[in-house]
C-alpha cells in the first residue's frame, strides 16, 4: 500500500494486468514472472567435487599419519561417465567433477602424495569436518519455488532459472504505452527550435520513464492545442493496439486546455479528474475502450512526479507486479521548508544525502535528476531542518531488489 490511498484505489479499479508470453530465460531479465517458477532440475544436479583432488571411500591401508588407496581412474569435470568407487579405491577427481558412487570424502591434493599407482592421503585430510561433496539437491531440491508470479526477474534470477532446467519461461507481455505531448508551442528536437517554441522535454522524460517502468514507450508526437488535433489523435489510439496512453499539457483550466473535452468526445470513460494532492490536481486518469488513459499536466515537473507516483506504479500492475509500493523511507531534512499550499499533501522532487547523521534529504536543485520524491502531508506548514519527512525512491529497476519481501 501507497501513502496515498486513493492512488491505490484508483489503480486497482483501473488495471487489469496483460497476458501471459513465452520469453527466452536469457531475455526474461525485467520481465515479470506470470507464474510461479519451480526447480525442474536439483542443483547441484549430481553429487559434485568442491576440490580438486581423490575421491576416497571405505578401506584403503592404514599407514603412518593416513591411508593408502590404489588409484582407480579420473573424473575431471564434464565427464559423464557414472563411477563406483571400489573399497580401497581412490578417484583422482577435479572441482566440478562429478563424484563416483561410494566416495566418502574429497580429499584436496594438497593433503595427498602420489606415489606411482598408489595415493597417500594425509590423516589431516581424513578428518576434515567439510566432505568437499555438494549433494544432488543439497542447493535446490526439484520442485522448490525459485521466483513467485509478479516477481520482477533479475538477472541472478535468470542465471538460477536457466540452472535448474528452464530454458523459456512464461511472463506477463510488456504493456505497449503511447504518449503524445500537447502544446502549440512544442516542438520535439532542438533542431526545430526558433524563439517562441520550446522543445517537449516532456517526450523525453516520458520515453526514458516509460522504459523504466520496464513498459515499450511508443511516440505519437507533438500535438497543437486544438480540438481537431486532439480529435484526431484520440481517433488513432483506438486502433493502435496500446495497453495505456499518456498525454501531456491541456488539463488546465485555460481557454485552449482542450484535452479532457476531446477525451470525451472520443468516448472515453472519466475515472477520476483530479487528484488530491500537487502536482496532480490537473490529471485525468480514464479508459478509451480497453486503453489505460492518463492525462497528465503539461509542467515537466509535475510529469515526473506523476510518473513516479503514479502512471509507473500503474504500468507496474500492468504487467502484473505484486503489490506495487513505492519505496519509502524516512528522512531528515537539510533545509527549512515553507509549504504554502496547506491542504492537500505535496510532493517535491528531493536529493538523498547519507551522512554522519544518517539519511537526510534536500529539496533537488532545478537541473538534478531527483533521487527521491519528498512528502508533505497536509497542513504541515513550516519544517525546520532536522524535521523526519518520508520520501518515495525515485524508481528505477534496481530499486525492484528493494521490495521482494
Ligand atoms: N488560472 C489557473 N491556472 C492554472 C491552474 C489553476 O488552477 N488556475 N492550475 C495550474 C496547474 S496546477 C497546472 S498543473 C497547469 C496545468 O496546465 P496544462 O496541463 O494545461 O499545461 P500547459 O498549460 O499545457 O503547460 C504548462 C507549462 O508546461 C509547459 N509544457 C507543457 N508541455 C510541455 C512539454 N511537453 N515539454 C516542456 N514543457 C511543457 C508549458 O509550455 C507551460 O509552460 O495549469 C496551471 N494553471
Ligand atoms: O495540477 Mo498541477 O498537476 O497540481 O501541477
Amino acid at each position: 500500500m501507497s501513502l496515498f490511498p486513493h492512488v491505490d484505489e484508483l489503480i486497482a479499479e483501473t488495471i487489469i494486468p496483460l497476458s501471459g508470453e513465452i520469453c527466452p530465460v536469457v531475455a526474461s531479465p525485467g520481465r515479470v514472472a506470470s507464474r510461479p517458477l519451480l526447480a525442474r532440475v536439483p542443483q547441484p544436479g549430481y553429487d559434485q567435487a568442491t576440490r580438486d583432488g581423490f575421491a576416497v571411500g571405505a578401506g584403503g591401508d592404514n599407514v603412518v599419519d593416513g591411508r593408502r588407496f590404489r588409484i582407480d581412474g579420473e573424473a575431471p569435470a564434464g565427464d559423464i561417465q557414472r563411477r563406483v568407487l571400489a573399497a580401497g579405491q581412490a578417484c583422482r577427481i577435479m572441482t566440478g567433477g562429478m563424484v563416483p558412487d561410494g566416495a566418502e570424502r574429497v580429499v584436496p591434493q594438497e593433503d595427498c602424495v602420489v606415489d606411482g599407482g598408489m595415493v597417500l592421503v594425509s590423516a589431516r585430510g581424513l578428518a576434515r569436518k567439510k566432505t568437499f561433496i555438494d549433494r544432488q539437491g543439497s542447493q535446490v531440491a526439484v520442485g522448490e519455488l525459485l521466483v513467485d508470479q509478479g516477481s520482477i526477474l533479475q538477472t541472478e534470477d535468470s542465471a538460477l532459472l536457466a540452472s535448474c532446467g528452464h530454458t523459456e519461461i512464461e511472463v506477463y507481455r510488456r504493456p505497449r504505452v503511447g504518449f503524445f505531448c500537447t502544446g502549440s508551442e512544442l516542438v520535439e528536437s532542438a533542431a526545430q527550435l526558433v524563439p517562441g517554441l520550446k522543445v517537449s522535454s516532456n517526450r523525453y522524460l516520458l520515453e526514458g520513464l516509460i522504459r523504466q517502468f520496464l513498459a515499450e514507450p511508443v511516440n505519437l508526437g507533438v500535438v497543437p492545442d486544438t480540438a481537431g488535433a486532439l480529435d484526431e489523435i484520440l481517433a488513432k489510439i483506438e486502433t493502435a493496439s496500446l495497453d495505456a496512453v499518456i498525454s501531456t499539457g491541456g488539463m488546465g483550466p485555460g481557454k485552449y486546455d482542450l484535452l479532457e473535452d476531446a477525451f470525451r468526445r472520443a468516448g472515453g470513460k472519466v475515472v477520476s479528474r483530479a487528484l488530491a494532492m500537487r502536482p496532480g490536481a490537473s490529471t485525468l486518469v480514464g479508459r478509451l475502450g480497453r486503453t489505460v488513459f492518463f492525462g497528465l499536466p503539461g509542467p515537466p515537473g509535475a510529469v515526473r512526479t506523476l510518473m513516479n507516483e503514479l502512471v509507473g506504479p500503474a504500468l507496474l500492475q500492468l504487467q502484473g507486479v505484486a503489490d506495487y509500493a513505492p519505496v519509502t523511507l524516512s528522512a531528515r531534512l537539510q533545509q527549512r521548508v515553507e509549504i504554502r499550499t496547506r491542504e492537500v499533501l505535496q510532493i517535491k522532487p528531493g536529493a538523498l544525502n547519507m551522512t554522519a547523521k544518517g539519511l537526510e534529504v534536500r529539496l533537488a536543485g532545478r537541473l538534478e535528476p531527483p533521487t527521491c520524491f519528498i512528502l508533505f502531508p497536509p497542513g504541515c506548514g513550516v519544517l525546520e531542518p532536522a524535521t523526519e519527512v518520508e520520501v518515495h525512491l525515485a524508481w528505477s529497476p534496481e530499486v525492484a531488489r528493494l521490495f521482494r519481501g
